[in-house]
């Protein structure tokens, strides 16, 4: 248990389904129908307007209400939908669990709905491409999206979660709201100087990721505060990959007084390390031989940390040492074969509020954390596969967790 209620998962638990077995999503699918495609250039705020046009996998069934296809799975799409979906539950005190996602789903966001399953009656699982979270120069364009592959994905997870007999519930329903819906005033805009309705969590929202995207957990944390407040789930459910993220909602949640519990799910690797990110899929083949350098400094720091030392600067030259040998190694190559890359930052924070720390304190523990941006490759060769959206610089984050060393 964390203090004030929030619990981590066990990793046994949400790791039962192996990441190795079930790799990310393919990398750029054909779209499933011709107005997929059409939209898929658009800003995700147009594209999910459109979203009704994409779902020609779930139907509106009988009553108007729409479903998968062949699962009891309903797609809401409004707030009073899921109000009216919602308010017998309550009454029945039935336990929602919701696992928000900008959908392109992967073993990450499936871990997260197993954890739900296991411990709710209903899980609900957001796909919204929040445009409030991306900076103005940012990928809101380009970022994925796959609602067929993500719709089918949670079909069979939900058939699998109902044949097990140890899971408390399954998948309920698919919340996919519009712009127009999340935002009823107006969509107040992505410039850090918009005016609008917006929760900001400081000062934990303005360091490290806050501080590479200023606005990003304004759109985060005001974004969450809308789906909370639209499905009132007794549990949220969120992946270690954005620890940061996961410190700005505990402090939303306990501030604010929500009455829910913040569960934290283990990071969901590839075999070589590599943390799953929908934002992988830019990566391309040359660039993703080179993207685990990220993890594997963290474990050179992680390394140190075990090896007794307990101060800053060691525990953090042995990340920026390992990403230096790398990028010397790269560059001995020719510009056709070799990936550059930028390290944004490397970490060491204090877990319940990601400020940087001197020295690991034995009673809390540490957050060691990093970020770097894998620029578009050099001379690409014919036919070389560059990525979704031809590649462009891709920021990757990941983070280790240093254990505390002694009881409190
Ligand atoms: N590898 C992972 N392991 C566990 N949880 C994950 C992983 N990747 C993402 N999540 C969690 O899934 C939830 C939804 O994240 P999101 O839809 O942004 O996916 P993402 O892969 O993090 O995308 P992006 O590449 O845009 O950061 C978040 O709580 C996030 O922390
Ligand atoms: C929590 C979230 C779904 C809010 O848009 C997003 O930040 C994410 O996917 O991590
Ligand atoms: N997983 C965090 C969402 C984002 O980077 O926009």
């Amino acid at each position: 248990m964390f203090r004030c209620g929030i619990r981590r998962l066990a990793s046994s638990r949400a790791l039962k389904f192996s990441p190795s077995c079930a790799p990310c999503l393919p990398l750029s699918q054909p779209p499933p129908s011709p107005s997929v495609s059409s939209t898929l250039l658009l800003p995700a705020h147009s594209r999910l307007q459109r979203h009704r046009t994409m779902t020609c996998n779930s139907s509106p069934s009988r009553g108007g209400i729409e479903k998968i296809p062949n699962t009891s799975i309903r797609v809401l799409r409004s707030v009073d939908a899921v109000r009216r979906w919602r308010k017998p539950h309550m009454l029945d005190r039935r336990t929602v669990g919701l696992v928000p996602t900008m959908g392109a789903l992967h073993e990450g966001h499936i871990s997260l709905i197993r954890a739900a399953a296991a411990e709710n009656h209903h899980v609900v699982v957001s796909i919204y491409v929040n445009p409030a979270q991306f900076g103005i120069s940012e990928d809101l364009s380009s970022y994925p999206v796959t609602w067929a592959k993500d719709t089918a994905l949670l079909a069979q997870l939900d058939r699998e979660l109902a044949e097990n007999g140890s899971n408390l519930g399954g998948i309920s329903a698919i919340f996919a709201p519009t712009t127009q819906e999340m935002y009823p005033s107006r969509f107040p805009g992505q410039e850090p100087t918009s005016k609008g309705s917006f929760v900001t969590i400081t000062p934990v929202g303005e360091v490290l990721e806050g501080a590479s995207r200023p606005t990003f957990f304004r759109g985060v944390a005001t974004v969450c505060m809308k789906l909370f407040n639209i499905v009132q789930p007794d549990r949220v459910y969120f992946g270690q990959k954005d620890v940061q993220q996961t410190v700005v909602i505990k402090s939303m949640v306990r501030d604010f007084m929500l009455p829910m519990q913040v569960v934290i799910g283990p990071t969901m690797r590839e075999s070589d390390g590599l943390a799953l990110s929908s934002r992988n899929v830019y990566l391309g083949t040359r660039r993703r031989a080179v993207a685990t350098v990220l993890h594997h400094s963290l474990q050179a720091a992680e390394a140190e940390h075990k090896n007794g030392k307990g101060d800053r600067e060691s525990i953090l030259d042995a990340a920026r040492q390992n990403a230096n040998t790398v990028l010397e190694q790269q560059m001995q190559l020719q510009p056709s074969q070799r990936v550059k890359f930028e390290v944004d930052y490397f970490s060491m924070a204090d877990p319940d509020t990601m400020l940087e720390v001197d020295s690991v304190d034995p009673k809390k523990g540490a957050i060691l954390s990093g970020a770097i941006k894998m620029l578009p490759v050099e001379e690409p060769q014919d036919g070389e596969d560059l990525g979704h959206s031809n590649g462009p610089a891709v920021r990757l984050i990941d983070n280790i967790i240093l254990p505390p060393s002694q009881t409190e």
